[in-house]
C-alpha cells in the first residue's frame, strides 16, 4: 500500500506522452463523458479562485474515470501577463492518485500534458468538423499552445498553406522561424483569416480577436482561449451564426464568456459527435469552444505514468 510518490519532470512527461497514444484515449473518455446515463466518468466544472495581486487565477480540475480506475487532479495557475513578460501564462501540476487508498502515486509537471491534450482535442474537433477540403489553416496567437497545435495539425492533416498572426508581428515572426515548415506571417487577423478553412484562436485576449464577418462560410473555428465567463475571443456575429460545439455543456455554461455573453445556444458536445448521437455539420460554419477538462488530463497522466513505470 505505502508506495513512494514519484515526481515526473516536464522532460520525462514529454518523453512518454505521444499523440498517437493520446488521441484514441481522449476520444474514448470524451465519448463516455457525453453519455448521459453513464457514471463511468466523474468530472465537475473547474473551480477557480482569483489571485488578485498577480492578475491570475488558480483552477482545480479533479476527475475520476471508473472504467480505467484513474483518479487525478490538475491544479493550474493562469496569469494575464504583459506581452513582453518572459514568464509563461500557465503553470500546471498534475496529481495522480492511488484510487483505492487516496495516496498520491505521482506528481507530474502539467505543462506538456496541458499543451498536448489541448492541441489533440482541437485536432479531434477538426477531424470531425472542418470542411472536407481544407487547404488553409490559420492560427491566431503565437504562444506555447500555438507550437503544440502547429505540431499536431501539420502531422495529422495536409494543408497547402499555414498562416499565423499574433498581437505583435515579432511574436508571429519568431514562431514562424521556429517551426519546421513554411508559414505565412500576417500583421492583421482580418487578412490572415481571409478564405481560411480552419482557424484556431490561441490568444490570452479577453476581447474578441475573431469577427464573424471575416470568416469564410463553412469554415471551422477551434476557439481555445477565453476561459473565464467575462472573457471573449469571438464576436457575437460569429458565435450566433455558427453551429456551436463544446467539450462540456456544463463547463461552457459557467466558464465561457463567448457562450454566456452572446447568449448562443450550444448544439452538441464533441463527445456526442464521437458517440454518433449528434451530427457533425462539416458544410456549415462551426465553432468548437474548448475550455479544457480534468478527464483529458487524467487520461494523459495515466498514460504517462504507465509508460514510465514499464520503462523502469
Ligand atoms: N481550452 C483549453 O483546454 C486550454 C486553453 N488554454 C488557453 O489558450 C490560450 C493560449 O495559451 P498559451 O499559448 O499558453 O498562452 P501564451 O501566453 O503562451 O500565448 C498567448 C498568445 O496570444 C497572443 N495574443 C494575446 N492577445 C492577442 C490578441 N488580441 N490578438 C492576437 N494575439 C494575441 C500573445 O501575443 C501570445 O502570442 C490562453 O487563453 C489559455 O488560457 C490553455 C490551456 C488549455
Ligand atoms: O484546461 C486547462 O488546463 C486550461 N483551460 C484554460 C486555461 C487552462
Amino acid at each position: 500500500m505505502a508506495e513512494q510518490t514519484v515526481f515526473l519532470s516536464d522532460d520525462v512527461v514529454a518523453r512518454f506522452l505521444r499523440y498517437d497514444d493520446l488521441i484514441p484515449r481522449l476520444e474514448e473518455v470524451m465519448g463516455k463523458f457525453s453519455q448521459s446515463d453513464s457514471s463511468d466518468v466523474v468530472q465537475p466544472v473547474r473551480s477557480a479562485i482569483p489571485i488578485h495581486n498577480h492578475n491570475g487565477f488558480l483552477g482545480m480540475m479533479p476527475a475520476y474515470i471508473a472504467y480505467d480506475d484513474t483518479l487525478c487532479m490538475k491544479v493550474l495557475a493562469y496569469y494575464s501577463r504583459k506581452e513582453n513578460s518572459s514568464l509563461p501564462s500557465l503553470k500546471a501540476t498534475v496529481l495522480l492518485f492511488n484510487p483505492e487508498y487516496g495516496t498520491i502515486t505521482a506528481i507530474m509537471d502539467g505543462t506538456d500534458i496541458t499543451l498536448k491534450r489541448t492541441a489533440a482535442v482541437s485536432a479531434i474537433s477538426a477531424k470531425l468538423l472542418m470542411p472536407a477540403q481544407s487547404d488553409v489553416l490559420c492560427i491566431i496567437g503565437c504562444g506555447d499552445q500555438a507550437v503544440s497545435h502547429y505540431e499536431i495539425f501539420t502531422q495529422l492533416f495536409s494543408f497547402k498553406e499555414v498562416r499565423v498572426c499574433s498581437r505583435r508581428l515579432e511574436t508571429a515572426e519568431r514562431f514562424a522561424a521556429g517551426v519546421p515548415g513554411p508559414v505565412k506571417v500576417f500583421s492583421s487577423a482580418k487578412e490572415a483569416v481571409h478564405g481560411a478553412d480552419i482557424i484556431i484562436t490561441l490568444t490570452t485576449s479577453s476581447e474578441p480577436v475573431l469577427f464573424g464577418e471575416w470568416v469564410k462560410p463553412g469554415a471551422h473555428v477551434a476557439a481555445v482561449g477565453a476561459c473565464r465567463p467575462d472573457w471573449r475571443e469571438l464576436d457575437d456575429v460569429l458565435i450566433r451564426d455558427a453551429v456551436i460545439y463544446v467539450d462540456s455543456r456544463d463547463g461552457a455554461a459557467l466558464e465561457s464568456g463567448d457562450i454566456i455573453l452572446s447568449g448562443a445556444e450550444v448544439f452538441a458536445e464533441l463527445g456526442e459527435v464521437l458517440n454518433g448521437t449528434r451530427p457533425a455539420f462539416r458544410n456549415k460554419t462551426t465553432v468548437f469552444k474548448s475550455l479544457g477538462m480534468g478527464i483529458q488530463d487524467a487520461v494523459s497522466a495515466k498514460l504517462v505514468f504507465d509508460k514510465w513505470k514499464s520503462s523502469q
